[in-house]
């Protein structure tokens, strides 16, 4: 695999992939070793980021609270258009049956009788849970531009990198159950003001995101299998690590956090 030239969002200026030193005869690891790899790179997700340190514990007003939900909206819409990013440059009819349904949860559906809300909608609920209006959510209007540059690097890379790659990048979500789980568990005791109905989103994606990860991390263990392709995956995922946490550093400017 070459990684010398083009940057890790896959568009062709020739930057170095890495400033990291690779050592080219260093042995590839086994799939235990890669995984443990891969989830030493949670050290860096948002979940340690000031502003969502202080989401919580329960030292965000509300006004930071709609403005991380309406800001967090521009994400939730753009993952089902990344996952149909996924889906078209992928051939492997077997991955593209599974992957489908990341679509389905987002987008939610009607299929013969069966109806789903979907996340998004979920999310919109989220939003007037916490005092938004549906108009103020969906037209974006809160929307800080290096959130939107941030997300739509995502959906790019998606776009323009081999699928097996956007794969590894959706990888974060091994991290996700957790911040989940966080938000139910403390949400509750300090922002009593928020319906709990509002909170079902996070209910959701607890065991959607276990069952995303079973697949990504199978893609991921078999596709990337020297030690330099391994490390390419390692720096993929701290690429959507930084997409993440600059999310977080937007909101935590335009909001202020008072870590
Ligand atoms: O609330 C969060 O902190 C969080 C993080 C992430 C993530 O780690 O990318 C996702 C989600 N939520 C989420 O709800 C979700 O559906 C999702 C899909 C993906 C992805 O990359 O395909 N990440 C995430």
């Amino acid at each position: 695999m070459n990684t010398s030239v083009g940057n890790r969002f896959g568009t062709p200026f020739n930057a170095p992939a890495t400033t990291r030193p690779r050592d080219p005869a260093a042995p590839a690891w086994d799939h235990v070793a890669f995984e443990a790899q891969l989830r030493e790179q949670g050290k860096s997700y948002h979940i340690h980021h000031p502003f969502n340190v202080m989401l919580n514990t329960g030292r965000a007003t509300p006004e930071q609270i709609r403005g991380w939900v309406a800001n967090r909206f521009y994400y939730q819409i753009a993952i089902p258009v990344k996952d149909a990013a996924v889906l078209s440059n992928c051939p492997d009819r077997a991955v593209r049956r599974e992957w489908i349904q990341r679509i389905l949860d987002h987008d939610g559906f009607e299929i013969g009788g069966v109806k789903d809300e979907g996340g998004i909608e979920a999310w919109i609920r989220l939003g007037i849970a916490v005092g938004l209006t549906r108009e103020e959510i969906t037209d974006l209007r809160h929307v800080i531009p290096a959130v939107r540059f941030a997300v739509d690097a995502y959906v790019n890379f998606a776009r323009h990198a081999p699928w097996q790659e956007a794969v590894c990048s959706s990888l974060t979500e091994l991290f996700a159950p957790e911040i989940h789980k966080q938000r139910l568990a403390t949400w509750p005791e300090h922002y009593g003001w928020i319906e709990s109905e509002g909170l079902q989103y996070f209910r959701n994606r607890v065991s959607q995101a276990r069952r995303d990860v079973e697949q990504g991390l199978a893609v991921t263990l078999g596709h990337f299998q020297t030690r330099d392709q391994q490390e390419r995956a390692l720096e993929i995922l701290r690429f959507k690590l930084d997409i993440l946490w600059a999310m977080n550093d937007a909101m935590a400017q335009r909001y202020g956090a008072d870590a």
